[in-house]
């Protein structure tokens, strides 16, 4: 049984019809790519997932249980984090304060800090200042980890190195392998050395459409395919 499932989900914003017919099978454990040009539906997808728009036809599964038609809070409650592209980190709260606000009881697991002391040191060195002060970096990692401050299943991240330096990009595959050990990662990314780095299994979404699934691996031997999905160059 895959860990999450959509079948044929259909959602519109307003009166656009976005997504026509996404299906996808994301098994348990390491990191699920989600690619595709610009306006192809990736970001609508994850929200989709999330609750924070309502497909109008379709299912989505998680851990065998439908979830779509939940609120968004519910889906939270079973398991599932979302990391969206702005990130959603409170400027004027501290790195500590953005992650008890992230905690179901505002208390810290302490097994778990250490966890994201180890994969984020910044995390801990910039502990009391403001998430504003942040650098680009440390503020996604900063979102990163109000991801993973509670247990979850699956952690949904939006395009997390737009706009990151090399160095930065490869401290957070590091920490994305790492977090994948215990809990699948549903990644949309347009940085494809990136993804294809990490990922196990994949798909391409066009149009509102899945296009093309299957492993990472074949996809990124096949030049032909991505220059013709994703317009990369041969
Ligand atoms: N709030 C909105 N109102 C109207 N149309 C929207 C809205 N959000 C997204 N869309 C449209 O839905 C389509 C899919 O957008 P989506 O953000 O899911 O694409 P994406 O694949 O994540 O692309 P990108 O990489 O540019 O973020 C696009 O045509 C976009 O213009």
């Amino acid at each position: 049984m895959s860990l999450l499932s959509l079948e044929d989900v259909r959602t519109d914003i307003g009166q656009y019809a976005v997504l026509h017919c996404i299906s996808l099978e994301v098994p348990e454990g390491g990191v699920f790519v989600l690619l595709g040009r610009n306006g192809a539906g990736k970001t609508t997808t994850l929200r989709s997932i999330m609750g924070l728009w309502r497909p109008k036809a379709g299912a989505i599964r998680f851990q065998g249980e439908v979830i779509s038609g939940l609120h968004t809070a519910e889906i939270a409650r079973k398991g599932i984090a979302y990391v969206p592209e702005n990130m959603g980190i409170f400027g004027g709260l501290t790195v500590e304060e953005n992650l008890v606000l992230a905690t179901e009881k505002g208390k810290f697991d302490p097994d778990r800090l250490a966890r994201i002391y180890g994969l984020f040191p910044a995390l801990e060195q910039f502990w009391t200042k403001q998430a504003w002060s942040l650098s680009g970096g440390q503020k996604q990692m900063l979102a990163v980890a109000r991801a993973i401050v509670e247990p979850r299943a699956l952690i949904l991240i939006d395009e997390p190195t737009k706009g990151l330096a090399p160095s930065i990009v490869a401290a957070m595959a590091e920490a994305f392998r790492d977090i994948a050990r215990t809990t699948t990662i549903l990644l949309v990314e347009q940085n494809f050395h990136f993804a294809k780095s990490l990922g196990r299994d994949m798909a391409v979404i066009e149009d509102g459409r899945v296009v093309h699934s299957g492993t990472m691996a074949g996809f990124a031997a096949d030049a032909e395919l991505q220059n013709r999905l994703l317009g990369l160059a041969t």
